[in-house]
């Protein structure tokens, strides 16, 4: 599900009471009545009705009246709100280009007022049993359709508190700035996954970085779980930043063993196939000596034990759902079951919603007229640009540059340019010298208009050639999930509805 923010702009301060009055009826009801969302909006002469259908326009909501007429939330109605909370925090203003499709999140670009860039990830998780949940459901005694709800903010809120624990602690990993609901904000690293990266100058010293990465990360108590090159982003200088953090795990774990050999594992296989480098030294769970304990900072920053336990139950009895959704019989048995305990805990906090929104107000509108004068200099300047083969280039480009569609406006115009790294002007300036040599030997010179024109063709070869790895590589959704998979032991069925939910 694709976030887009233009619904924002457009609506009210009773639209978002009516949402939150959605989101709090869907703590006992999968489809919550409208005669209820207009009970806890409470607006006055028909406002909740009028609230509810604009919402449904957007596709916030969702409607069905097969039973009786009842809403409920969409991802997007649950992202706005959350985005609406973090706009009113002063936190974020704008919204950018997705850079990331996880299996379990979607990332974007955000900025601030100031122009400052972050990232922003929307927790998904759940959404594959969210689909398979029957439609016949109405009330709810244990919280079954808004688990993915639930599940998706305790997701957060456990990537949140650890990475803050590691931040605070001088770990190389992105800056928390904020969470709300199934959304965190933090520092957007200037790195390429690890899995991007063809070659490296110094394999040696990446590979043994990890291996220290590990191993102290084992002295503060914590094993990744899923450390391997699609969580690992480095930058030109060949540093490391480790992200994604809801699988961490203690090394207390009865399996701690397991996931640190398996961390270890996954990148001594990368590197062999990957760099042709045989990692010989590797360290082994009993090298790592537990000296500090990172478990009472994470349960500060509000991750509590109690939490931890939900986000298991909640997580394993969601797998068994998946296994479960081709069986009409046993998803209606298996709901009976479902027990989970702290029921309170489950939607937002009441006074937190109430004081965001006294807080949240129309904030969007005035961003418009500097964004419609964005777009109209990027459409004089492509007409400019007729020639065939940077059509061509723009085309194969279209996702990894300037997006025409958004609907906010971005802060830093140069920011989706590409930038050629450092590889591909070493190959050009040797290209240039080459032919420098060749022409000198010819005795034919070129005229300057010449050799622009030669640039400008092997500058747009090596973007095409670079496009062409990258799209392969991070927009193609079917084989990096596959790969994904091999990685993380995730079962063919996961996986398909995961690529089905993107189609
Ligand atoms: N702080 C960040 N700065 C820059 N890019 C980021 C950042 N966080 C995430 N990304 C980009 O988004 C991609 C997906 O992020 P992440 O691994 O956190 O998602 P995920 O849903 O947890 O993935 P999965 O569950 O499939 O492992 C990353 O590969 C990276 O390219």
């Amino acid at each position: 599900m694709k976030l887009d923010p233009k619904a924002l702009r457009y609506l009210s301060k009773d639209d978002f009471r009516t949402l939150v009055a959605v989101e709090m009826g869907m703590k006992n009801h999968e489809f919550v009545p409208v005669s209820l969302i207009c009970n806890i909006a409470n607006l006055k002469f028909g406002g909740g009705k009028k609230a509810i259908q604009n919402l449904h326009k957007f596709k916030l909501l969702f409607h069905d009246a097969r039973k009786y007429d009842g809403y409920k939330l969409t991802y997007l109605g649950y992202d706005f709100l959350a985005l609406k909370t973090l706009v009113s925090r002063d936190v974020i203003s704008y919204v950018g280009n997705q850079i990331g499709v996880g299996k379990e999140s979607d990332i974007y670009v955000v900025a601030n007022d100031n122009n400052e860039e972050f990232v922003l990830k929307l927790h998904r998780l759940g959404r594959t049993s969210f689909k398979t949940i029957k439609n016949n459901r109405d009330y709810l005694k244990h919280r079954k359709s808004a688990s993915w709800l639930y599940l998706s903010r305790l997701s957060a809120l456990k990537e949140y508190a650890y990475m803050k624990a590691l931040y605070d602690n001088g770990f190389p990993v992105p800056q928390p700035i904020d969470y709300n609901r199934h959304c965190i904000v933090m520092s957007r690293v200037r790195g390429y996954p690890m899995t991007q990266i063809m070659e490296l100058r110094h394999p040696s010293k990446v590979y043994s970085d990890l291996m220290n990465l590990i191993v102290r990360l084992a002295s503060y108590g914590l094993i990744h779980g899923d450390f391997n090159e699609f969580n690992i982003l480095i930058n030109d200088e060949e540093e490391l930043t480790l992200i994604d953090f809801p699988q961490m795990v203690s090394t207390s774990h009865l399996n701690a063993e397991m996931y640190f050999d398996r961390d270890v594992q996954c990148i001594r296989t990368y590197f062999e196939k990957r760099f042709n480098f045989i990692g010989e030294k590797y360290p082994k769970f009993s090298d790592a000596v537990k000296q500090y304990d990172l478990d009472v900072q994470v349960n500060a920053s509000g991750f509590t034990r109690e939490f931890e336990k939900d986000f298991e139950t909640l997580n394993q009895e969601q797998n068994e759902l998946d296994f479960s959704s081709d069986d009409d019989n046993n998803d209606s048995d298996s709901e009976d079951e479902e027990e989970v305990e702290g029921q309170e805990k489950e939607i937002v906090d009441e006074k937190e919603i109430n004081n965001d929104q006294d807080k949240e107000q129309e904030s969007s509108q005035e961003e418009d007229e500097d964004e419609e004068d964005e777009d109209q200099e990027e459409e004089s300047s492509s007409e400019e640009e007729k020639e065939e083969n940077v059509e061509q280039v723009e085309e194969q480009f279209k996702d990894l540059a300037v997006n025409k569609n958004r609907e906010y406006k971005f802060s830093k115009d140069n920011d989706f340019k590409v930038v050629l790294r450092k590889e591909y002007m070493d190959e050009m300036a040797q290209l240039d010298g080459e032919r420098i040599q060749n022409n000198d030997t010819d005795g034919t010179k070129e005229t300057p208009e010449e050799m622009r024109k030669r640039k400008e063709e092997e500058k747009k070869k090596m973007i095409e050639q670079k496009v062409k790895r990258q799209l392969g590589k991070t927009i193609g959704g079917r084989p990096k999930a596959s790969v994904r998979n091999s990685v993380k032991n995730r079962s063919k069925k996961e996986i398909s509805s995961h690529i089905s939910s993107y189609s």
